[in-house]
């Protein structure tokens, strides 16, 4: 991080957080108001402001990742470039983001509408609650966002200034290495219980698949798309039964689409893998959705598109989606390897009482993330995946 990035700034306690979100006149000065820091992510600070009549959000990025403390230093800038992203991705989606009431850079917060009334997703499925709007709202905020910022959508100079404006070297540089490398190495952050050491050696001397791994981080390093999320997991959705909203894209920056879609698509997985036969059901649905109405809007996109002739080339448009399907089948390989072996978990998995279940599930999600790396030139359909699914699940 530059030593100037922390020039102004101060970490918010309960009461400076009131005092500030009163100075942008958001409560009346003699207005009682109680706080409460609620951030439960790796990197961040949250704090929810209350009165009678109304609470916001304030959300504060720290000059390290909390989730390690001080000896991880990590940009304020993120702070801004999340906000920047909710800003940007909110001209196509707005219904599916939280309206962005205002943002310091110095302070490196955002001041956000506050979403308390929804559940974040990955504990409502954990707890089984189902959201039969889930995959319809987040193939459309995909295909919307992702569209629209790509060189499908903008004028080339307006594209490369977005690619500036949005580079996010040192939040790219984790998932390079906790996605994308480390899992697949022998490398002291990794965590695993001793018990899958040796499915993880396994990994570790099958060059096979680091080959193409390789591949698939190598376009995460070069391939600036469109404007991603950048973490588009399922703490990251907030969701009800009618309603759906996107927090959290402080990874946000010029990537491939393929990442975005098959984040998402990775920890609906995790889901497949945790639920019997008749619970799970309903989330393949969800994959089913995600894909179908991705491609969908996505391709209505596509036809309207005045700005690059190439989309009028038939078989164009079917060309660029077999390329994002098959990045996002590599995407979910790795996501899934990554959240099993690597640094920072998903509590679908952790959460499994039982060792010898929770232990038989991590193996399967490892093989299934293996063949999906290696096979994914052969899974061409999203019936294809969910056959794949099949043979890891009991
Ligand atoms: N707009 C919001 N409304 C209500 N709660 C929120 C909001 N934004 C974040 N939170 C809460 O704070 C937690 C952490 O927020 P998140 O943006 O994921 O932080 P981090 O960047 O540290 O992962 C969320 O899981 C949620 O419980
Ligand atoms: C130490 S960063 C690890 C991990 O944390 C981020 O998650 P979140 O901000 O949602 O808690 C992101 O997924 C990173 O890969």
């Amino acid at each position: 991080m530059a030593v100037l990035d922390n020039i102004g700034y101060r970490a918010l306690t309960e009461e400076s957080a009131c005092e500030y979100v009163k100075s942008l006149k958001l409560f009346l000065p003699d207005e009682k108001m109680t706080v409460e820091e609620i951030g439960d992510g790796n990197l961040n600070y949250v704090y929810r402001i209350t009165s009678n009549h109304k609470s916001v959000i304030i959300k504060q990025a720290l000059p390290y990742a909390k989730v390690v403390g001080e000896s991880w230093p990590l940009t304020l800038k993120r702070a801004k470039l999340e906000a920047e992203v909710l800003k940007k991705h909110g001209e196509f989606v707005p219904h599916l983001l939280p309206a962005v009431l205002a943002s310091d850079e110095e302070l490196a917060l955002t001041v956000m509408e506050d979403l308390s009334h929804l559940t974040i997703v990955r504990d409502g499925l954990i707890q089984g609650d189902h959201y039969p709007n889930l995959s319809a709202h987040i193939g459309e905020y995909l295909a919307k966002t992702l569209f629209s910022t790509s060189d499908f959508a903008l004028h080339p100079f307006e594209k490369k200034k977005l690619v500036a404006k949005f580079s996010n070297p040192e939040l790219c540089k984790i998932t390079e290495d906790l996605v994308f490398t480390d899992p697949f190495f022998d490398v002291e952050t990794n965590d695993f219980e001793a018990e899958l050491a040796e499915v993880v050696q396994q990994l570790w001397t099958n060059d096979k698949l680091k080959l193409e791994v390789a591949k698939i981080k190598y376009a995460f390093l070069t391939e600036a798309e469109s404007l991603l999320h950048g973490d588009l997991h399922t703490g990251s959705i907030f969701a009800s039964k009618s309603e759906t909203k996107v927090i959290d894209p402080e990874f946000g920056f010029y990537g491939p689409i393929g990442f975005d879609v098959g984040q998402y698509i990775a920890h609906l997985i995790f889901q497949v893998l945790v639920r019997n036969e008749n619970d799970r059901i309903v989330i393949l649905q969800q994959i089913e959705e995600v894909w179908d109405v991705f491609s969908q809007y996505f391709s209505e996109a596509w036809q309207n598109s005045v700005v690059n002739p190439f989309t009028k080339v038939p078989g164009a448009l079917e060309s660029f989606l077999a390329k994002v399907f098959k990045d996002a089948i590599g995407v979910v390989g790795c996501e899934l390897i990554r959240r099993t072996i690597g640094l920072s978990h998903v509590k679908d998995l952790d959460g499994i009482e039982d060792s010898s279940i929770r232990l038989y599930v991590k193996k399967a999600t490892i093989q299934l993330g293996s063949s999906l790396i290696i096979n994914r030139k052969n899974i061409v359909t999203i019936s294809q995946l969910l056959k794949e699914l099949e043979a890891y699940t009991s």
